[in-house]
């Protein structure tokens, strides 16, 4: 890896969108290839400009009337907050931080130095790396970062925080161990990526895996290891092997979806989003974002808040990242569902948003659960026990046309069953339960909801048999089996509870307006 190409250079200094855009088209089209620990400072730069809370740049206090809304940013319910910041006189375009090559480059030379003068290349044959080199690599990037600092928190994906901070995330390590190797001209390491993990591949036929980062809280980390076990398990972690495979341009899309626009929990910065989404649109139209269906799902969020005229739509652009997951990865990725099915459901489609959980439930069926699962059971989870609950009190099966309600919708219904079919087949053959009473609960409380004359019309077909089935199954072609009887009663113990207890919180609410209406 020979630094930092002329012609890139000639795109500093960085002062607005279309220059960093004009240095990403540099190296994602002018060279063989692109420098990713370059790209990663660049942009940690930015980022860390944009989102620290101490004004963007040069100029008189923010105490000043003068001053202008330097950064104007969204909070969660998009209204436009500004965040004042010091600034130019009014009347200047919102500031962009001057990136200038001289501090990317002191940065980058850090890096490179650090990475070659730790490891001793007469120790590793050129040409193909090595599982050796690949853990001395991720050890001296491990031994590098502080004891301990909070893992989760946003701004620690990039080389800058790495190289002013010390402190990276786990997706941040992985990234950071395939620079290096660039640097050290092994071109065959690249990234690997689940919904949760990340790991990389090398070798002649670049099958060969290997751990370089932790995963989750308290999980004793594989660094070194194949990821073979991982694969065996059946775990979602590791998209029984169908993972999306990075090639250098593609670890640019990583980069860049991971670019985090966020200021504080409830506010983003307008102008790092917008830089994000013009660099996902680059990417794009080169075809790198082809076989990555969660950074065609990030760019579909990106134009959920600010669509960009002449583009494809947000449902447009989670329907590619669909058809990708269906037709590149055996249609074994869970995201591109739950984005598909909560934007809809953000957006009122409540029949449509219950059909792509139940797509992402007969994903999630085809695993077993493990406990290093717990995001997408986090995922499903709110899904079961808070959205569909509250699309079933109050919600309307379709958008625009005539409301029909879900609970009256006899397909709703059947997606209903099939979500939770799914959840059932999840769990089954699992080393760790998946399901408990609140799940339970919730599941009757929303089957209750459906009238009963909607329920008898849908005929039940679950490939095997589970708990939440039996109740249907009890009225299946031998009638009252035993197990049916049994779990119907169960059933129905349960649903008499939730009514008794739906009775008595209507009577409380009852007696509590009748005492207002008294005061
Ligand atoms: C539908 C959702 C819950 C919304 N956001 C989601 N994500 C946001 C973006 N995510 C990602 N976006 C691009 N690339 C990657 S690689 C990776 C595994 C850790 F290395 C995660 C991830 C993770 C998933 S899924």
């Amino acid at each position: 890896m020979a630094g930092i190409r002329d012609s890139s250079k000639q795109c500093f200094p960085l002062q607005d969108i279309k220059s960093v855009v004009s240095l990403f088209r540099t190296e994602l089209t002018e060279t063989t290839e692109p420098n990713l620990a370059m790209l990663s400072i660049a942009t940690g730069i930015i980022e860390n400009v944009f989102t620290s809370n101490r004004g963007g740049g040069p100029g008189s206090s923010s105490s000043d009337p003068e001053a202008i809304v330097g950064r104007a940013a969204v909070n969660n319910s998009g209204i436009v907050a500004a965040v004042a910041v010091a600034a130019a006189p009014v009347g200047i375009e919102p500031i962009f931080p001057v990136v200038e090559l001289p501090s990317v480059e002191a940065l980058y030379c850090k890096f490179e130095t650090q990475i070659k003068g730790s490891v001793d290349l007469s120790d590793y044959k050129p040409g193909y790396a090595t599982r050796g080199l690949i853990k001395k690599v991720s050890d001296i990037i491990w031994s590098s970062l502080t004891r301990s600092y909070y893992k989760e928190k946003a701004h620690l994906q990039s080389l800058f925080s790495y190289l002013t901070g010390n402190k990276l995330d786990c997706f941040g390590v992985a990234v950071a161990v395939v620079a290096a190797c660039q640097i050290l001209g092994y071109e065959d390491v690249h990234l690997a990526l689940s919904e949760d993990h990340a790991w990389v591949v090398f070798g002649e036929d670049g099958t060969d895996t290997a751990e370089v980062t932790w995963h989750g809280k308290g999980n004793e980390d594989k660094r070194g290891q194949s990821i073979k076990l991982g694969v065996a398990e059946g775990s979602w972690l590791y998209l029984n092997d169908h993972p999306v495979v990075c090639d250098r341009r593609m670890e640019v899309a990583a980069l860049v979806s991971a670019v985090n626009p966020s200021v504080s929990s409830s506010l983003d910065s307008i102008e790092l989003a917008s830089l994000q989404q013009d660099l996902m649109w680059l990417l794009y139209d080169l075809g790198h974002l082809k076989k990555y269906p969660m950074a065609l799902g990030n760019l579909g969020d990106l134009e959920s808040i600010d669509p960009t005229p002449g583009r494809p739509s947000t449902i447009e652009l989670f329907e590619e990242a669909i058809a990708v997951a269906e037709n590149d990865y055996d249609n074994h990725h869970v995201y591109p569902y739950t984005y598909l099915g909560g934007h809809l459901y953000r957006n009122y489609e409540y029949k449509k948003a219950m059909e792509q959980w139940a797509e992402a439930s007969g994903v999630i069926s085809r695993y077993n659960y493990n406990r290093e699962d717990e995001e997408v059971y986090k995922e499903f989870m709110e899904i079961a026990n808070d959205l569909i609950p509250y699309i079933v009190k109050t919600g309307s099966a379709g958008g625009a046309e005539a409301p029909m309600k879900v609970i009256n919708d006899p397909e709703c219904y059947g997606d209903f069953l099939r979500f939770y079919d799914g959840i059932c087949l999840w769990e089954e053959g699992s080393t760790t339960p998946v399901l408990h009473i609140t799940w339970a609960k919730r599941f009757i409380a929303s089957l209750t909801r459906f009238s009963a004359d909607i329920r008898e019309l849908v005929e039940v077909e679950s490939g095997r048999s589970c708990r939440f089935h039996l109740e249907e199954e009890g009225q299946g072609e031998n009638g009252n089996d035993e197990d049916g009887r049994e779990a119907k009663n169960e059933v129905k113990e349960e649903e008499t509870e939730v009514k008794k207890e739906a009775k008595e919180e209507e009577a409380g609410v009852k007696k509590r307006e009748d005492f207002n209406q008294n005061i």
